[in-house]
């Protein structure tokens, strides 16, 4: 959506940050689980869940592991969500003890749909906007609605003008 933009401020995660910030989310969760606090699977929203599904899966130490994948944002514009690929179907049933795993949420639009195909799922995200706050069940860090979050797989270093450099 055009009128999202631009966005005034900019968080930039580094792969230590998001390493921290997605274990804290698994021992958030750690034995939380509706089968004497067992989760049956770890689901990643891919893309941007794949990396902190792996370290909650690998922290929980949850061997089953799959992918829903969904398409709403090219670069900063949204659009309407939709599912390009689906987890198994058995597996799934209607989400109970399922962790459904994303980087984060933003109006909560891709949330809602997942929400939507599996009810009984518990949603977890490491980063959450006020909007999408009420479609998550477990989250670490709050941004503001207007802060556009930068993902480590999304950077690279690079060389900067020294300060007193700059014209
Ligand atoms: O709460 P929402 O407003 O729906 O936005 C959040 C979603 O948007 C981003 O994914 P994107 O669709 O950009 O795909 P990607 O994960 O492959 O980068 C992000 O990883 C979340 O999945
Ligand atoms: O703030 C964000 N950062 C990266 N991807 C996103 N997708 C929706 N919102 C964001
Ligand atoms: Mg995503």
């Amino acid at each position: 959506m055009a009128d999202r933009l631009p966005h005034e401020k900019g968080f930039h995660v580094s792969w230590d940050q998001i390493h921290r910030d997605a274990r804290a989310l698994a021992w958030r969760l750690d034995g939380k689980g509706p089968d004497d606090g067992a989760w049956r699977a770890v689901v990643a929203i891919t893309r941007g869940g794949m990396a902190p599904a792996m370290i909650v899966s690998r922290e929980l130490d949850i061997r089953t592991v799959d992918t829903i994948s969904v398409k709403s944002y090219n670069k900063q514009e949204q659009s309407e969500p939709r599912v390009i690929k689906s987890p198994q179907a058995e597996m799934m049933g209607d989400g109970t003890g399922i962790l459904i795993v994303d980087d984060l949420v933003d109006t909560g639009k891709t949330l809602e749909l997942v929400r939507r195909l599996y009810p009984k799922a518990h949603f977890a995200t490491v980063y959450a906007k006020p909007s999408g706050k009420p479609m998550v069940d477990t989250y670490i860090t709050e941004v503001s609605q207007d802060t556009w979050i930068f993902f480590p797989w999304d950077m690279a270093l690079q060389y900067v003008e020294p300060y007193r450099g700059k014209d």
